[in-house]
């Protein structure tokens, strides 16, 4: 297994031009295969989860015109469903942003279809979506294990009505079912229950929704409505925003030691991850906010006891800011850790323990103190991208670290260790 072994880097300085947003890539991609008329994307990230996307897409037909080095995509939209073929296999690796929508749109597509991906994928749950495309009139079919991928999808021609979505697990279930809605015959009304997680996802959903022609009445974020006779219409071009949960990295490690400028994501970002920068401020880093980017700068840390339910995803690298932290922090309401790349909690609380931290897991929260003395340890990764770039934080803390397999980065930052070094001197 490839390791890398990063050594104590004395300070972080510079600026970091982010790669685009993973969720707003691949959702882009979907609408504008979904539009009437050619959709450019600009700032598309280029990672394993949009290529998953990308060649799903091409084998349902959608013809779209990819400039890698540009970081540019031309769509030509459907103008409508999406239909191709029978028994068409889509694999989707472990993308939870290609999964989701796609079982979602393709159930109300025409032809038959399989959706399968990693073996992690097969363990991650999307029993909640089923059952809400259930009462439709969808047929979806469970491969392996009742409630997880591979699924057999039936397409047929749904209309629509009143549905029931449980949010309590992943808020990636209600987001596919809003971006899919368009496609039914009728008015579509979504009823939630259970605590919807991950809340500012669905703000991305219904931002993105809105910029290609469709209009969602959201009730409180208790139920959603979308009228039937609404057509996505591209917008023409959409620049990609920088991704907000990359951009936790290289903040973070300038909170511990240095200084730097994130452009991408700021004030005006539809990303809830950029409020990872008001953990950080809430912790003692300086922060300042443009309206396309954050800069901030090195504060004497301390420990902070939070929710972060709506950060979930940056929410990992403050469990390894924490090791510079003064006093004990604890991320509360993160239960859903537990369904992602890998059992996050269980995953991180090992990790942390190696270098000599003292850690609490519990069902959904985790504790972490800082000890005076880390020590060097061998960071087993669970191909989980985001273990391998919050442990980076060791060494920017000043403590020697070996990142096992430090390629499972590709899910959404390639070249995330490479940029790191460009900003670490
Ligand atoms: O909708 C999205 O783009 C995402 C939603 C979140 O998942 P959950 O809603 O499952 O928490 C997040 O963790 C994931 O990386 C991306
Ligand atoms: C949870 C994540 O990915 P996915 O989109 O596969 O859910 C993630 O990127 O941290």
């Amino acid at each position: 297994m490839e390791r890398l072994h990063l050594s104590p880097i004395n300070a972080i300085s510079g600026v970091i031009a982010l790669p685009g947003s993973k969720s707003i890539s691949n959702r882009a991609l979907l609408l504008a295969a979904l539009a009437e008329g050619t959709t450019t994307l600009t700032n598309l990230l280029h990672s394993d989860d949009i290529n998953h996307m990308l060649t799903a897409l091409d084998k349902l037909g959608v013809s779209y015109d990819y400039d890698q080095s540009n970081a540019t995509i031309e769509v030509t939209g459907l103008g409508g469903r999406l239909s191709q073929g029978q028994n068409l296999e889509l694999y989707l690796g472990n993308a939870g942003t290609a999964m989701r929508p796609l079982a979602a749109a393709l159930a109300i597509g025409t032809g038959e279809f399989l959706l399968t991906g990693e073996p992690r994928m097969k363990e991650r749950p999307i029993g909640h979506l089923i059952d809400a495309l259930a009462p439709l009139g969808a047929k979806i079919d469970y491969l392996e294990a009742e409630g997880y991928p591979p699924l057999k999808i039936q397409a047929q021609d749904l209309n629509g009505g009143t549905v029931e979505i449980d949010g309590s697990i992943s808020s990636q279930f209600l987001t596919a079912l809003l971006m899919a809605a368009p496609l039914l015959t009728e008015t579509l009304t979504i009823k939630m229950k259970g605590e919807l997680v991950s809340k500012p996802y669905i703000d991305i959903t219904l931002g993105m929704m809105a910029r290609f022609g469709i209009e969602v009445d959201n009730q409180n974020y208790q139920s959603f409505t979308i009228k039937a006779g609404q057509q996505y219409r591209s917008p023409g071009r959409y620049l990609v925003e920088g991704d907000a949960s990359s951009a936790s990295y290289f903040l973070a490690a300038a909170a511990i030691g240095g200084e730097i400028e994130v452009r991408g994501v700021g004030r005006a970002s539809l990303q809830g991850d950029k409020h990872f920068a008001d953990v950080l401020e809430a912790m003692g880093a300086k922060v300042e906010w443009g309206d396309d980017f954050i800069r901030c700068s090195k504060g004497d840390l301390k420990g902070v006891d939070m929710d972060m339910n709506a950060i979930p995803d940056a929410a990992m690298t403050i469990a390894t800011t924490a090791l510079f932290a003064k006093g004990p922090t604890t991320i509360r309401n993160i239960y859903n850790w537990r369904v992602k790349e890998t059992d996050r909690l269980s995953a991180m609380a090992t990790e942390l323990k190696k270098v000599g931290a003292v850690v609490e897991e519990g069902e959904d929260f985790i504790r972490v103190e800082p000890v005076m003395d880390l020590r060097h340890a061998e960071i087993e990764t669970y191909n989980d991208h985001r273990i391998a770039m919050c442990f980076a934080m060791l060494a920017v803390g000043g403590q020697e670290v070996t990142i096992l397999d430090p390629g499972c980065t590709a899910k959404t930052f390639p070249d995330f260790f490479e940029r790191l070094a460009e900003v670490s001197v």
